[in-house]
């Protein structure tokens, strides 16, 4: 039977995982400008909008099949697959789900006991937690950059979501308040109202966002690694793929100081590419910038009903209607080689599995580091382990609270960093806040809201403490951290509580099986833009010399928040959508030409050499 742990990041029982109604159209729920979901502050609720009784986690794993380990169909050793995809996280559940879509046959392996990852959720006292970040970007029903929406319907899948009418509150130094509005004019009018004589600034750092996230809403967005589709993007749009190009090795701060002077405005700016790449603008992609800059305006941040974990929930559920599987409490230990080719992988256990290509959504550093036994680290990583460190893992705390603590119209999503803009990215500096029940109050008991607050922290600061002083060090900085959100937004909050668990970065690496419990990579100096972040493909592990002639595929791929283009759960999803089509290529399911193939991918390779 499964063993019950008290550890954040774990689902209560099987029993408990939260439900999901039935899929249906994707819906965009209608908003009164100004106002917010509920009446909270009054413990009177909105009639319950969320889950209703069909649990889809039922439909995706049976507690049976959870206590035996496997997904549906029982045992698969002895099977031969056309992917292994290690990991069910966004990045590995959108591989899969493409491909299945292309017709593929995959198996997905799963450490943990539900699908997501980081994207996962857990459920406490009623409360449905997210593990993870509550702020959905690429979940609209328009445009081309509606990433999850179009994963999800890949393999016959919809959600119904709600649209969040402020998608960040910003709490800055000098009492700086910003709120992000849905509305672009709406937003760039407050931050013209706080920096009128940086109005053009404002206005020209902004406007090359759009240039960009216009371009990248152009493309039909496939595998950047694929010559033949990359050639046709170009012949099509060759403006928009030019403005990509060009934008493609800067970063965000260098073109904020092109246009602004103001230190304060600058800081701010510093601040919206933190919560995109947990670091300062002049380290932060512009494509990246100009994609959640303006997303956040286009598609804007829905909400998914039920809370995130429905959305690999009923992924893994499409994954499985489309004939391919996925296993839970599999612990892929080994990628087994053969004559330097990935041709399967071997569990903690000791069952095989073989695949014609094996896919890895664990961090590069666990693939490299851990499941992969060679010798020497292939040159393409010991490239990326030169220009990206791994980001800094969370210390975060889930908590039910009160609803009376919080005032009317309390905005979801919050930043806040109150004295010293030189605290941005200390650990513990910067303090992100969440209050998915403002959308979703079904989420939470009648009567009470969800707080997830987390903040950077290193596992250094974690490592071989007795278990008291563990325990103890978690409560002496949670306290800290409520006492600050105490001050700043939420009088009463400390009494408010009525449930509260903390995870470390220790939690993060345990449950997660991120190393170190990274949140991803973080460039180690001012990279150039997105050139050096590998794409899906790994490098041959055979010497660089027949690279020119065969094709520098050798089975393995690498897909999630350590390839192009990082963080985030839209980037790790559109890093799903580009390795799904480079698999499907080698695999004969798109077209590719081999010749061209090895030209491109020995031309990008030497792009991120130079980066
Ligand atoms: N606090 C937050 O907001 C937060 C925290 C972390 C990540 N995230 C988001 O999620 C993104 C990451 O998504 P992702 O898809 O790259 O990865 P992920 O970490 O979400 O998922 C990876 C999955 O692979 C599984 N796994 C790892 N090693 C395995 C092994 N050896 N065998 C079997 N399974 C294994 C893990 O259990 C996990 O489910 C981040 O960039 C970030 O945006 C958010
Ligand atoms: C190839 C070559 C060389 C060239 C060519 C040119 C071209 C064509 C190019 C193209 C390109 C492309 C297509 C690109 C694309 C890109 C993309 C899509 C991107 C995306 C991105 C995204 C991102 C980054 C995202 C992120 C997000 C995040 C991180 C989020 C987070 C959140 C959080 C943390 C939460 C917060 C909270 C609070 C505050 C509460």
């Amino acid at each position: 039977m499964l063993r019950m742990e008290t550890l954040a990041l774990l689902p209560a029982s099987p029993g408990t995982l939260p439900q999901q109604k039935k899929p249906c159209p994707l819906v965009l729920r209608g908003f009164r400008a100004g106002s917010r979901w509920g009446s909270r502050g009054t413990g009177v609720r909105t009639p319950a909008r969320g889950p209703a009784a069909s649990p889809a986690a039922k439909a995706v794993l049976s507690a049976e099949e959870r206590a035996a380990g496997t997904g549906r169909g029982g045992r698969e050793e002895g099977e031969f697959y056309d992917a292994i995809v290690i990991g069910s996280g966004m990045g590995g559940l959108v591989t899969a789900t493409q491909l299945a879509a292309k017709g593929a046959r995959v198996l997905v392996l799963e450490k943990y006991v539900i699908p997501g990852g980081s994207s996962g959720f857990y459920e406490r006292d009623g409360f449905t937690f997210d593990v993870g970040s509550s702020v959905m970007f690429g979940f609209s029903d328009k445009g081309n950059l509606n990433l999850i929406t179009q994963a999800l319907a890949a393999v016959g899948c919809t959600m119904e979501v709600i649209p969040d009418p402020t998608t960040m509150c910003f709490h800055l130094p000098d009492n700086l308040t910003v709120r992000v509005h849905r509305e672009y004019d709406d937003f760039i009018s407050e931050l013209i109202s706080k920096f009128p004589h940086e109005k053009d600034g404002i206005l020209k750092f902004y406007g090359d966002c759009w240039k960009i996230f216009n371009a990248l809403n152009s493309l039909e967005l496939k595998s950047l690694e694929e010559p033949l589709y990359l050639f046709g993007q170009f012949f099509k749009k060759p403006l928009e793929c030019l403005t990509l190009a060009y934008y493609l090795p800067q970063n965000a701060g260098a073109i904020a100081r092109k246009y602004i002077k103001d230190p304060t405005l600058l800081s701010f700016i510093d601040a919206e590419c933190f919560i995109v790449s947990t670091v300062d603008a002049l380290r932060t992609p512009m494509i990246n910038a100009g994609m959640v800059l303006c997303d956040r305006h286009f598609g804007g941040v829905n909400y998914p009903v039920g809370g995130v974990g429905a959305i690999p929930i009923a992924l893994a559920k499409g994954l499985v209607d489309k004939g391919s599987k996925i296993l839970y409490k599999a612990n892929v230990t080994n990628i087994i080689l053969e004559n330097e080719k990935a041709i399967g992988v071997r569990l903690s256990d000791g069952r095989e599995f073989f695949s014609k290509t094996v896919i890895s959504n664990a961090t590069r550093w666990d693939t490299f580091g851990k499941l992969l036994k060679v010798n020497d680290l292939p040159k393409e990583e010991a490239n990326f382990q030169r220009i990206y460190v791994k980001a800094p893992s969370f210390f975060s705390i889930h908590m039910g609270v009160k609803a009376e603590v919080l005032p009317p119209d309390t905005d979801c999503h919050h930043f806040i960093l109150e004295d010293d803009w030189a605290r941005l990215e200390d650990p513990y500096g910067s303090i992100f806040l969440s209050i998915p029940t403002v959308l979703d109050p079904s989420l939470a008991p009648e009567g009470h809201h969800i707080l997830h607050i987390f903040t950077t922290s290193s596992i250094d600061d974690w490592k071989g403490l007795p278990q008291k002083e563990y325990e103890e060090k978690k409560q002496i900085i949670s306290d800290e951290i409520i006492r600050r959100l105490e001050n700043k937004l939420f009088p009463g909050l400390k009494s408010s509580i009525v449930f509260k668990e903390v995870g470390s970065p220790k939690t993060h690496r345990r449950f997660l099986a991120r190393d170190d419990g990274t949140y991803g990579p973080m460039p180690r100096h001012i990279p150039k833009g997105l050139l050096g972040m590998p794409f899906n493909t790994t490098v041959s592990l055979l010497s660089h010399l027949f690279m020119l002639f065969l094709q520098s595929i050798d089975g393995l791929y690498c897909v999630g928040d350590s390839c192009f283009p990082g963080q985030g759960v839209i980037a790790v999803a559109f890093s799903g959508v580009m390795c799904a089509h480079r698999v499907a290529a080698d695999i004969g399911l798109e077209k590719q030409s081999p010749i061209l193939d090895a030209a491109h991918l020995r031309l990008l390779s030497w792009f991120r050499s130079i980066a």
